[in-house]
């Protein structure tokens, strides 16, 4: 394992922080930036606690060029986890990239918050993890110091691997979907709209072995064990979910949506996408990203761009480069002549995007961080779920929340991309999903002003992490490791 030159040298400040905080991220999709969020609202907080920020080289380096940390020389990127080999395709290699990763996670967190302490010369007094990295409960055990996993998807994704057992026990354990799949998980509190086939792929079908998948039972058994789970929303968002998971949990900490209390300061226009979309009309425009771990393939790219052609809405397409050479030449072309059709770019300001006036509809894979960013900008979603939690958010979105329609059949075709386009730029259903989503966008608001349950919940959690906590008792229950 190698160290590396990361390691902050402003002995001044940091020769003897009040505390140590060792924060341990999960290097693949969109885990790490979130965790690091969290830990700059920390950090501002508590100016004198260290917060080390132990990842593998390369998202460290990814990460802190993405997320500004100039003003707080007390996080300290730390770049000693067992590096991946992640090939960023989302498929084969990505799991398999994850697999190697979780194996050698356990002892590269013991050796790293081993260096870290000798490096410092103070112990560390709490552990801030992904909640993935569920072995860390034991290790903070063993060192008699709280364990703060982030969940970074929803409650109700959560709530899923807290109740997998139960599920197993109901409904058995399948292949596939097939066999079961519109039975409700009703033993489930609060998802009586959600069927077995829109669970996650491991907790009643598909390969319950894979090292992806006992992670994430493992994890959901660990999970009411924790100091404290913090999660990227806020509770009154799905309020039956909260409820249930807060009495199986030591405690819950809903402290978001991250868009709003800890939004990342630097997300450059490189494309000059701001100026386009200035150029269009209010609610107008289509934005689309399938997020940073896969993409749809080929059949669908050609499919959605055939269906944006068709109709003409004028749109913003976050496409890898690897993924734009499969767009039809005559796409390209068009666009090249006619700028103000549409553009394709490989990185979009996403968050600046969604909060434009023009904006009228996001295309998305439905990853969680996507929809807390819709939701605090008041933004309608066509849904064209991939993978994990995605299929279970299109529920939530579709049955529950009510802000956002799939594409007939699952995916993306050119009609029913066009019909699901009307649905929501031009018909009565889709202005009634834009007042839903203003509906949680304004409860979300709410949620962090002064006294409210997002920010109570973050006083809670900085007592926990730079304690002392003055004799407050932070838990609901008594640890039982
Ligand atoms: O051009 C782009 C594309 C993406 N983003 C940002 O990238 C993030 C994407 O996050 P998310 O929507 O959560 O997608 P993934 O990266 O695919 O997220 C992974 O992690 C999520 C949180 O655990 C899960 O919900 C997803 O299923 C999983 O794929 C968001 O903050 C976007 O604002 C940009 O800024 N510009």
């Amino acid at each position: 394992m190698a160290t590396n030159g990361h390691h902050n040298h402003n002995h001044q400040l940091h020769h003897h922080p009040r505390r140590h905080v060792a924060v341990c991220a999960f290097p693949f999709g969109t885990h790490a930036a979130p965790l690091l969020l969290l830990v700059k609202r920390l950090a501002a907080a508590a100016p004198d606690v260290r917060f080390s920020f132990l990842n593998t080289t390369k998202s460290n380096s990814l990460l802190f060029k993405a997320i500004n940390v100039s003003g707080f020389p007390n996080i300290v990127p730390c770049s000693i986890m067992p590096d991946d080999h992640d090939k960023g395709d989302g498929g084969h290699h990505h799991l398999k990239a994850i697999g190697v990763f979780l194996q050698a996670a356990p002892d590269g967190v013991r050796r790293g918050v081993a260096e870290i302490e000798a490096a410092v010369g103070v112990a560390v007094s709490c552990l801030i993890t992904d909640a993935f990295l569920w072995f860390c409960g034991e290790i903070a055990d063993k060192k008699g110091v709280p364990w703060v996993p982030l969940w970074t998807a929803s409650s109700a994704s959560l709530s899923v691997h807290v109740h997998t057992d139960d599920l197993r026990n109901k409904f058995g354990t399948h292949h596939n979907s097939g066999t079961c799949h519109e039975k409700i998980a009703d033993c489930i509190p609060g998802m009586s709209n959600v069927r077995i086939s829109d669970l996650p792929l491991g907790v009643v079908f598909g390969d319950l072995d894979s090292p992806f998948s006992k992670m994430l039972h493992n994890m959901g058994l660990v999970l009411p064990k924790a100091s404290a789970v913090v999660i990227n929303s806020f509770e009154e968002l799905l309020p039956a979910i909260t409820r249930d998971l807060k009495s199986k949990m030591r405690c819950l900490l809903n402290v978001g949506p991250f868009a709003l209390t800890s939004p990342p300061q630097v997300e450059s226009d490189q494309f000059g996408c701001l100026e386009w979309m200035d150029q269009h009309k209010v609610g107008s425009v289509a934005y689309i990203s399938f997020g940073t771990v896969a993409t749809p393939s080929k059949e669908e790219i050609i499919a959605l761009a055939e269906s944006l052609e068709a109709t003409g809405v004028p749109f913003i397409w976050s496409l890898k480069d690897s993924a734009k050479a499969q767009l039809p030449l005559s796409f390209m072309k068009r666009i090249e002549s006619n700028k103000t059709c549409g553009m394709v770019i490989s990185w979009a300001p996403q968050l600046k995007l969604l909060a434009h006036p023009s904006m009228g509809v996001f295309i998305t894979h439905c990853g969680w961080n996507s929809i807390m960013e819709s939701i605090v900008n008041g933004v309608p979603l066509i849904c064209r779920p991939i993978l994990g939690d995605q299929v279970l958010n299109q529920r939530l979105i579709e049955s529950v929340l009510k802000f956002g329609t799939g594409i007939e059949g699952g995916t993306i075709t050119k009609s029913g991309t066009m019909k699901a386009l009307h649905q929501v730029l031009s018909s009565h259903e889709g202005k009634q999903m834009r007042s839903n989503v203003k509906v949680l966008k304004e409860l979300a608001e709410q949620g962090i002003r002064s006294g409210s349950t997002s920010n109570e919940n973050f006083k809670v959690l900085i007592e926990l992490v730079t304690g002392p906590t003055n004799g407050r008792v932070v838990e609901n229950k008594k640890s039982e490791w």
